[in-house]
């Protein structure tokens, strides 16, 4: 089976064209190809498929094989494949996601797409929806307990669910540690991926993400978008700002007249390969 692994920002998935190739178990074959050790090696697997309501549809399983609603650097790398490889000759797409269908904006340089701008939909804030079990409505100030130190966290869904906390320096900080248990925590039913943010400026924010199913990576798409929206929401943020992650910076609009979020940022090949 042919399979080209990519990256946004160092958030690496293998991908592979499901309409040449016949996948059976995407999640133990996830699982497998996903192990660094004994498999190629990445942050997950990612299915690009024939869709009946888009142009095309995208599945997406984390590293332990679980299957995410949406996954933001994913779906600029799925974009980047179908362009590339005469999928389509379409620079605006529709793509078909388990959080609903999301319009990309594809800018290419040299007949190749390096940069690609996504409708990512607006945010949702209702607890039951995120979900999260909380009496508050939005959830900003939610507390949780880690080791000893609490910490309060504002919870969004773009699609797939994110709690988001505020530290004074986020290079020192003990991501892996306090992710791994949040992650976990009976507040969330579905589980969360964690952010760890700090505040530059209002149009700068520091980011370290521990992602459920798949461990602590280099960006992540969802949850630089989540970020923004929580951090407008505690007033710490213009509605357009710099995220910046280990592996690089995405840019990111919360926009006022539609109340959609937009997110910008590059999808780059690594490799291709026959499992
Ligand atoms: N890295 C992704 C998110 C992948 C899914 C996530 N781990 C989940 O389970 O919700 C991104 O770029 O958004």
């Amino acid at each position: 089976m042919k399979f080209t692994k990519m990256h946004g920002l160092g958030n690496d998935y293998i991908y592979i064209n499901c309409f040449e190739e016949d996948v059976k178990k995407p999640s133990e074959l996830a699982i497998e190809m996903s192990n660094r050790n004994f498999g190629v090696g990445s942050d997950g697997l990612v299915l690009i498929m024939p869709s009946q309501k888009a142009d095309f549809r995208m599945r997406m399983f984390n590293a332990d094989g679980s299957e995410a609603e949406m996954c933001g650097n994913a779906i600029r790398c799925v974009g980047k494949y179908v362009y590339d490889n005469g999928l389509t000759h379409e620079l605006n797409i529709a793509v078909e996601t388990l959080a609903g269908i999301k319009i990309l904006d594809m800018k290419v340089e040299n007949g190749k797409v390096e940069l690609v701008k996504v409708d990512m939909g607006e945010p949702i804030f209702d607890p039951a929806l995120v979900p999260v079990k909380s009496e508050k409505n939005p959830v900003i100030g939610e507390t949780i307990e880690v080791n000893g130190t609490v910490y309060d966290f504002t919870c969004v869904s773009v699609g797939n669910p994110h709690a988001i906390t505020y530290v004074h320096n986020v290079d020192d900080f003990p991501v892996q540690e306090v992710g791994k248990i949040v992650e976990v925590n009976e507040k969330f039913p579905k589980k969360t991926n964690v952010e760890f943010v700090q505040v530059v400026d209002k149009n700068t924010l520091k980011m370290r993400v521990w992602e459920r199913g798949s461990g602590e990576t280099m960006a992540c798409g969802t949850g630089a978008c989540a970020t923004l929206v929580a951090t407008v929401l505690n007033n710490k943020s213009n509605r357009k700002s710099t995220i910046k992650l280990l592996g690089g910076d995405l840019l990111i609009e919360w926009n006022d007249n539609d109340n959609h979020i937009y997110m910008t940022g590059p999808a780059t090949v690594s490799f291709q390969g026959i499992w």
